[in-house]
């Protein structure tokens, strides 16, 4: 252990353009979190999470493991942050095995080696926890939209890097596999790494995530656990909608119900 936080953010401002879509925002995130990143459309969210891995300029500060992330070059990068777009376009017909081997490509000497027997162990405990492995000589164009999107979160799994970055991963999955899939990321988080996950199910954030960053308009409304975030007069407001919330055994249950005027 370094004692220093998995990742720490000190945003000042990041631009899209000449537009100012992100303003000042510090965090921590530690190992053992699994931190569900909530906002309405065009809130920030994905702004954010291309920051935080370098895909972006930013005006601030991004540490990984203590070291600034545009100091990393692709390599080191890629062996501490993964990243699951939420675009989820695959640009020639590769087989869904040889797309989750991708992650590791950080980790082999030479892009063309052998996969090592760790690389294979790693490739199928990704397919199998996202369960794609009877998809593996599929080619990744003839799968459907969440069976793609599965394969590509498999992906990112195989690279297990001590954070995982993940924009709109539960979107277009089935009810089973976006609860497994939320199961998969408290147990990567129960294993000491971390996770960051952009959502707009606000039932399966509350029941599944440890943590909760409500952004709007590119400012950080509410951080902090499930129950204190998501409270209805804050989702009326950022939302526009309003919700019944109820503790049930196991955790918190969200239900969006009609629209309000407090927006
Ligand atoms: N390339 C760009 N040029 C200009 N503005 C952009 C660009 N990309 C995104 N934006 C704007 O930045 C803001 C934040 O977008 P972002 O994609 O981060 O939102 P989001 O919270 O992820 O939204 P969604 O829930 O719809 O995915 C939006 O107002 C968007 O229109």
């Amino acid at each position: 252990m370094t004692g220093l936080p998995l990742l720490e953010v000190a945003l000042q401002r990041v631009l899209r353009g000449t537009r100012s879509v992100l303003g000042q925002i510090a965090c921590r995130i530690e190992p053992g979190e699994v931190v569900g990143l909530l906002g309405p459309n065009g809130a920030g969210k994905s702004t954010f999470l291309r920051s935080l891995c370098g895909l972006l300029p930013f005006e601030g500060k991004v540490l990984v493991q203590g070291k600034t992330i545009n100091s990393l070059r692709g390599r080191e990068r890629a062996g501490l942050i993964a990243y699951v777009p939420q675009e989820h376009d695959v640009a020639w017909p590769i087989s869904a095995a040889d797309l989750v081997a991708l992650g590791r490509d950080a980790r082999r000497t030479s892009r063309g080696a052998k996969l090592s027997s760790e690389d294979q162990r790693a490739v199928v405990q990704a397919m199998e926890r996202m369960d794609v492995a009877r998809l593996a000589s599929r080619p990744v164009d003839t799968l459907s939209g969440g069976e793609k999107a599965r394969v590509l979160i498999a992906r990112a799994l195989a690279q297990e890097t001590p954070l995982l970055l993940a924009d709109e991963p539960a979107a277009g999955l089935d009810p089973l596999h976006q609860v497994n899939l939320m199961k998969t990321f408290r147990s990567l988080a129960d294993d000491g790494r971390a996770v960051v996950l952009s959502m707009h199910d606000l039932g399966l954030a509350a029941r599944r995530c440890t943590r909760l960053i409500l952004l709007n308009k590119g400012e950080v409304v509410a951080d902090g656990l499930p129950e204190v975030v998501l409270r209805p007069d804050v989702i009326a407001q950022v939302y526009g909608v309003s919700a019944h919330i109820a503790t049930v055994e196991g955790g918190l249950v969200v239900q969006v119900l009609e629209p309000t005027s407090t927006r």
